[in-house]
């Protein structure tokens, strides 16, 4: 099926913030968008809210537990592999005293985020951070 007929794929986004950094990963070279930064994520099951989406795959891909605080950014983006529908968490760590994640996340700085290579759809939401003192 081309590209133009797919439905988009909901996507749950975390976005961890801690002590004014964020987590940030590596996308694996076995995955689409390989080397690229991304934020934990991943798409929702069936039936799967996106904010409950955000915190399971924060869980399963870094090892800490998140709850939401708000939605941030929405984004439609059309890859060359899919059609994806983006929502973006702020969340914030359950237990501040645990803040170690499992490789590759690790945090990064505010500044930082200009310097990583994001995938095109996290374009704007990466401008929404930069812009807000606390988003
Ligand atoms: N986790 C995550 N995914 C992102 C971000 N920005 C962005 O465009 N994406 C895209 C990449 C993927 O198309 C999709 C996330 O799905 P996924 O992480 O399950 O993708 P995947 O490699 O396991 O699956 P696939 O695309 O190889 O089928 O969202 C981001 O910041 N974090």
């Amino acid at each position: 099926m081309s590209n133009e007929m797919k439905l988009p794929k909901r996507i749950g986004i975390a976005i961890v913030e801690h002590d004014g950094k964020y987590l940030i990963g590596v996308r694996q070279a076995t995955q689409t968008l390989a080397g690229k930064a991304e934020f934990p994520g991943g798409k929702c099951l069936p039936e799967e809210s996106a904010a409950d989406c955000a915190v399971r795959e924060c869980q399963e891909e870094t090892g800490l537990d998140v709850r939401v605080q708000k939605m941030i950014y929405e984004i439609e983006h059309r890859y060359s592999h899919d059609v994806v529908a983006l929502q973006f968490w702020l969340c914030e760590l359950i237990d501040t005293d645990k803040a170690d994640s499992l490789a590759p996340f690790v945090w990064r700085s505010r500044e930082e985020l200009t310097e990583l290579d994001f995938p095109d759809a996290n374009g704007p939401v990466i401008q929404l951070l930069l812009e807000t003192e606390s988003a």
